[in-house]
């Protein structure tokens, strides 16, 4: 989540006049259910989408002087929205472009398909993203959760990230300054990110890459329900244990609260059904980490992402300028 900031940013003022009277910042009027992979939430108070960088830096900017809090969307495949909605603007990234900038090395903007690039480069002979196939998340959603399958994670070919901060300042991360974990990389700490903007991806040639994606895609197909509304695996992966594992032997599977199910084919993947709500959701989640932990004393942690309606309780979320 990003606060507002009263920083300016660097990018040239009529250009940038320009850039903003192109947007279309809507008020009140979208919602967040049409955003995600659950479609789950209420509408945001502010709403754009944006298709290249000057864009993004304008909408950052834009948020920065009304004070507006603002949070980047992709794909809307590991988020939670409320029910209420959002009280800040919500910015959907649909910034991408894909160049192919030496054989194997692949830059990429944040709001190409993480799926659609996994494809592209087994095809083209190169391996490292045979994982991606399958994923319905974006390239900067892969990078932010560092996402990974199969043994393979975004992180093991990423060269360089570049990024906005909140005060607008276009930044390039190389490889050797980014440290990653399993479902953890930096931006996820990182206060002055505003969002990804691109992705340099370094591939090794392979003749086997397309081969090995399409084992990988119908291991997926059996085990995952994807013809379903999910948000991909809902908790971590305990070091040692597998999420799914646990709450299949917790006599979980199939266990609903409202419109919000434990999937019969992997337990780890909760499925909404039409009349779903984040409460309905919310609560199913936290009646499963409690009664995997009655049971194995272990604590599921989450992967998706809650987004909160408002920062504080008391807040409703109309009576934001
Ligand atoms: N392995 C699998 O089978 C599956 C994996 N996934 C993974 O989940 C992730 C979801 O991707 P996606 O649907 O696009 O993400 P979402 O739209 O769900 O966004 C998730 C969070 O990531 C952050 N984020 C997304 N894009 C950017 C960006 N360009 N810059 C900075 N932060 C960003 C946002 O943080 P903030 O709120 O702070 O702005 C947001 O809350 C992917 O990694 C996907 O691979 C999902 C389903 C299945
Ligand atoms: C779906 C996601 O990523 C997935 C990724 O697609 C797959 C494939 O490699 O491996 C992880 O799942 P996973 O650990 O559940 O992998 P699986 O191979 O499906 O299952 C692991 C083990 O648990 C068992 N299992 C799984 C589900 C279930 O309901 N019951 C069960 O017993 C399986 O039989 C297997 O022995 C990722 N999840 C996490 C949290 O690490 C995601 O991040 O959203």
């Amino acid at each position: 989540m990003h606060q507002p900031t009263t920083t300016i940013t660097n990018i040239h003022k009529t250009a940038e006049e320009q850039v903003r009277n192109d947007l279309q910042i809507i008020r009140h009027k979208k919602l967040l259910s049409e955003l995600s992979t659950w479609g789950i939430g209420g509408p945001c108070n502010y709403f754009v989408q944006l298709s290249n960088l000057t864009q993004l830096i304008s909408a950052v900017r834009y948020c920065n002087e009304h004070s507006i809090r603002f949070i980047i969307v992709g794909k809307g495949s590991n988020c939670l929205f409320d029910d209420h909605g959002f009280d800040g603007c919500v910015i959907l990234n649909q910034i991408r472009f894909l160049e192919r900038v030496q054989p194997g090395v692949y830059r990429v903007g944040s709001g190409y398909a993480f799926n659609r690039l996994g494809v592209q480069c087994c095809n083209e002979g190169y391996s490292g993203l045979e994982f991606a196939a399958g994923i319905p998340g974006t390239v900067g959603g892969a990078a932010y959760m560092n996402a990974g399958a199969n043994g393979q994670e975004t992180a093991d070919v990423i060269d360089s990230v570049e990024i906005v901060t909140v005060d607008g300042r276009l930044k390039t991360l190389n490889r050797e300054e980014l440290s990653f974990g399993y479902r953890k990389s930096p931006f996820q700490e990182m206060e002055d990110l505003a969002a990804v903007t691109a992705v340099t991806f370094r591939l090794i040639p392979s003749v086997s890459a397309k081969e090995r994606q399409q084992t990988m895609l119908a291991k997926r197909k059996m085990s995952q329900p994807l013809a379903q509304r999910s948000a991909g695996s809902v908790f971590r992966n305990p070091l040692g244990f597998s999420a799914g594992d646990l709450i299949e032997k917790a006599g979980l599977k199939g266990f609903r609260v409202g419109g919000a199910k434990v999937s019969e084919i992997h337990a780890n993947f909760f499925i909404s059904s039409g009349n779903c709500t984040s409460r309905d959701m919310r609560e199913l989640i936290n009646l499963v980490k409690e009664k995997v932990n009655v049971k194995f004393g272990i604590q599921l942690k989450e992967e998706i992402r809650y987004v909160d309606a408002c920062n504080s309780i008391n807040c409703n979320i109309y009576d934001i300028p």
